[in-house]
C-alpha cells in the first residue's frame, strides 16, 4: 500500500483521486491527506480525503511514500523544496515553478526525487531523444486559449478590455511572445506546458549530479524554447501546437484536450498524466 499526500485539492487533485479509484479500491493506494490553505472551507462535494492545513505538511511528510503537488505555481515554489529536502518523491504538476531559480535549485538538489509530469501535452519521448542527440535546433509552443480566460490581475484596464471585448468575428491575436520564464511569471495557470517542454528537452545529467548543475542544464533548455500565447475569441478548448526542427527532423504536434469534467478551464489530460505518473511510481515501490 502506497501512502499519497496531495498538496492542493482543486480540479486536478479531485480528478486524480477519481482516476485512482480502482487502485484505492484494491488497497494499492491510500490518500493520506490533502494539504490545503483552509481545511474548514465548505466544499461542493463531500470527500473521504482528510484535509490538513499546509502548515502541517512537515508532520505528514515522513509517512508519505509519494507527494503530488497540484496547487499552483506559487504553492509549488513555497513547498516543493521542503518535500524534496525531506527525502520524499514528489510529482510536480505546477511545472512552471521550475522556472523560478531558487525553487528549482531546491527541487533538484535531493535527496528526494522529483518527477515532472507531462501534464496537458506530450510527444516528449521523441523530442527528448532528438534533443539529447543534439538533433533539435529550434523549438516552440503556441498555446491558444479563450481570450477572456487570459485576463490577469497585473493587466492594465486597456489590456483587460482588449481581451474581454473580443467578439467572435475578431481575429485571434498574439498576447505573449517570449521565453517560458517570462511566460509563466505572467500566466502561471496557463503555460506550465511550456516549462514542461523545456524539461523534456534538457540535457540529461547523471541523477547524482549536483543540483546547481541540474539547474544550469535546465536553464539552458528554458532559453531554447519560444512561447506564444494566442488570445482567441472562439477557442472552446486549449490548443497547444509544438514545433521543433533540426538535424533530427521536423516535427509538429497539435494537442487539443477535452476539458476536465469538473472544470472547463483545466485540460482533463493533466490529471490523467499525473495518474499515470502515480501508477508508474507505485509500481516501482
Ligand atoms: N503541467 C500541466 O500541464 C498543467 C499544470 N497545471 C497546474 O496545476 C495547477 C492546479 O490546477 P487546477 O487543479 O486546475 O486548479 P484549481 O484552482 O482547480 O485547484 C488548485 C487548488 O489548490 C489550492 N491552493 C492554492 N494555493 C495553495 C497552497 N499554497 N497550498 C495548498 N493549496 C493551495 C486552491 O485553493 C485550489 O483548491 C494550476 O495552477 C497549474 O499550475 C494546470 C494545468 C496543466
Ligand atoms: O491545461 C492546459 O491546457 C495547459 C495549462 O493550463 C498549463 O500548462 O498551465
Amino acid at each position: 500500500m502506497a501512502d499519497i499526500l496531495l498538496i492542493g485539492y482543486g480540479t486536478i487533485g479531485q480528478d486524480l483521486v477519481s482516476l485512482l479509484e480502482p487502485e484505492i479500491a484494491r488497497g494499492e493506494i491510500r490518500i493520506l491527506a490533502a494539504a490545503v490553505r483552509d481545511p474548514q472551507k465548505p466544499r461542493p462535494t463531500a470527500s473521504a480525503v482528510p484535509l490538513i492545513h499546509t502548515d502541517k505538511l512537515a508532520n505528514y511528510l515522513p509517512q508519505a511514500d509519494l507527494v503530488v503537488e497540484c496547487a499552483g505555481v506559487p504553492a509549488a515554489i513555497s513547498h516543493g523544496s521542503e518535500v524534496i529536502s525531506a527525502g520524499r518523491e514528489m510529482i510536480l504538476t505546477s511545472v512552471g515553478a521550475l522556472a523560478h531559480r531558487d525553487a528549482r535549485l531546491g527541487m533538484l538538489s535531493g535527496p528526494g526525487k522529483l518527477t515532472v509530469t507531462n501534464g496537458a501535452i506530450g510527444g516528449f519521448d521523441l523530442l527528448g531523444a532528438a534533443a539529447q542527440a543534439g538533433g533539435i535546433a529550434e523549438i516552440s509552443i503556441q498555446t491558444s486559449k479563450l481570450a477572456a480566460s487570459l485576463v490577469r490581475p497585473w493587466m492594465t484596464q486597456a489590456e483587460r478590455a482588449r481581451l474581454q471585448d473580443l467578439t467572435p468575428t475578431d481575429e485571434a491575436f498574439v498576447l505573449f511572445d517570449g521565453n517560458p520564464t517570462d511566460a509563466i511569471e505572467k500566466f502561471p495557470a496557463n503555460v506550465n506546458v511550456a516549462v514542461a517542454l523545456a524539461w523534456a528537452t534538457r540535457e540529461l545529467l547523471p541523477a547524482d549530479a549536483p543540483g546547481a548543475e541540474q539547474s544550469q542544464a535546465f536553464e539552458r533548455a528554458l532559453a531554447q524554447v519560444r512561447v506564444r500565447i494566442l488570445a482567441d475569441p472562439n477557442a472552446r478548448l486549449s490548443l497547444h501546437v509544438i514545433r521543433a526542427s533540426g538535424p533530427a527532423g521536423t516535427y509538429e504536434f497539435s494537442l487539443e484536450n477535452a476539458p476536465s469534467p469538473s472544470n472547463p478551464r483545466t485540460s482533463g489530460l493533466t490529471a490523467m498524466s499525473v495518474a499515470r505518473d502515480v501508477r508508474e511510481s507505485i509500481l516501482r515501490c
